[in-house]
């Protein structure tokens, strides 16, 4: 590891417990919220946003590109307190099936990503951003596999490794900070790599999968959900780049990709590619994107309620209502409104996004280092 790179990760790593302080990982949602150090979000805050004037030229995309690193990391010490008192602890979408609840349907869209992968007993497996380990947990119980857990960010790292030993799969799992647009694995050291809804925030998709097809062995697969703009997307349209924009500025990512680049960033490490399937191309009767809508007609069952109440349109306006008093009364730290008005972009963005299939989150590509290649 160069020095620059030893300075940055002692400086975030440092950041971290200022942030989010001591036994962060015990605390989640709202109460993680109000434990925050109250400079120190702010800091964060505006570390996240600085980059976001609501410029979309080549100059402004080339600085969020540049900052890639701290700003996704600091996007996420400032999100994910929301995603998981509003989500859960798997940071990702998921199709829904007719009479399914929203744990089910999540954790059946990661057993097909393991399944499409061929994970199996046994095998050594790279989650690329693994989030606070949700996915990672459950396809170890799934498969029986071991898996490594490469994650930006401190804080969920913690809590990856926290809820790892709380759920006794501390001997399947490993949670490790890294750069996945620099992985420091020996060459062909896993049987199988897959990524949810995280290299989107590469700044360069074919250098992040140069890197997943290193450390792969030969034979090994690579299974992804990309977050891509569709062939329906025209960046020269005025009202695709502003939905394109609110889905970046709210997710922190510095530029979404179209699927042709995907493709193409796969095929050029050499990748052969098994499936490349938008699994957000179809009918179904429940969307994707449904729990940001507040249409109460595509609830399941009634265990989802809760979830759908915080996630939808009114949950979200009375959560940021509610913020927005604590933050007036110091009760939760300076720069909290900030967030949930980008999280608001996000929801808004993703929406107009799915209805008009200009974006999808589930790209799905399944990819083989091909089995005489180093
Ligand atoms: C950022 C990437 C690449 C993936 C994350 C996908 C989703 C899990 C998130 C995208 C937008 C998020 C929002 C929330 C939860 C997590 C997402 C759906 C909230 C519902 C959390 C509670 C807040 O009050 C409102 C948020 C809106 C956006
Ligand atoms: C939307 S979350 C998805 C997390 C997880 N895959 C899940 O589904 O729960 C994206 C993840 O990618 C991680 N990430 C973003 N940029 C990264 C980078 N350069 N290197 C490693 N991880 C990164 C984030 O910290 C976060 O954990």
């Amino acid at each position: 590891m160069d020095s620059e790179t030893t300075e940055l990760r002692q400086r975030q790593a440092n950041f971290s417990k200022e942030l989010h302080g001591d036994h962060a990982a015990e605390r989640s949602g709202m109460s993680a919220l109000i434990s925050k150090n109250k400079s120190a979000q702010q800091e964060a805050v505006k570390k996240y946003l600085r980059l976001w004037d609501g410029n979309v030229d080549k100059d402004a995309e080339d600085r969020r590109l540049e900052d890639y690193n701290e700003s996704t990391h600091s996007y996420y010490n400032v999100v994910t307190d929301f995603y998981e008192y509003g989500w859960g602890s798997s940071f990702h979408f998921c199709r829904f099936y007719k009479g399914e609840n929203f744990q089910a349907a999540v954790a059946r869209h990661e057993h097909y990503l393991a399944h499409m992968a061929g994970i199996q007993e046994g095998d050594l497996v790279l989650d690329v951003g693994c989030g606070v380990g949700g996915p990672a947990r459950e396809i170890a119980r799934f498969t029986n596999c071991n898996i490594i857990g490469l994650n930006n960010n401190d804080y969920q790292i913690e809590k990856a490794k926290y809820q790892a030993k709380q759920a006794g799969l501390q001997d399947h799992l490993d949670f490790v900070k890294g750069d996945f647009m620099n992985l420091e694995f020996d060459e062909g050291t896993f049987d199988k790599v897959y990524a949810i809804e995280a290299t989107c925030h590469a700044p360069n998709l074919a250098k992040c999968y140069k890197e997943i097809y290193k450390v792969l062995k030969p034979g090994g697969v690579f299974a992804v959900y990309e977050w891509v703009m569709t062939d329906k997307y025209d960046e020269t349209n005025p009202e695709h780049r502003q939905i394109c924009y609110e889905i970046e500025l709210g997710d922190g990512i510095p530029k979404m990709f179209s699927v042709d680049v995907a493709r193409e960033a796969l095929a050029n490490c050499g990748f052969e590619v098994l499936v490349d399937h938008d699994l957000a191309d179809n009918n179904d009767p429940v969307p994707w994107y449904y729990p940001l809508t507040g249409e109460w007609q595509y609830v399941q069952t009634l265990s989802d309620i809760g979830t759908f109440f915080r996630t939808s349109y009114f949950g979200r306006k009375f959560t940021n209502l509610m913020v927005s008093a604590m933050e007036k009364v110091g009760i939760a730290p300076e720069g909290s409104v900030k967030v949930t008005a980008a999280l608001e972009e996000a929801a808004v963005g993703l929406v107009a996004g799915g209805r008009s299939k200009l974006f999808t989150p589930m790209m799905l590509f399944v990819a083989r280092k091909p089995l005489d290649k180093k």
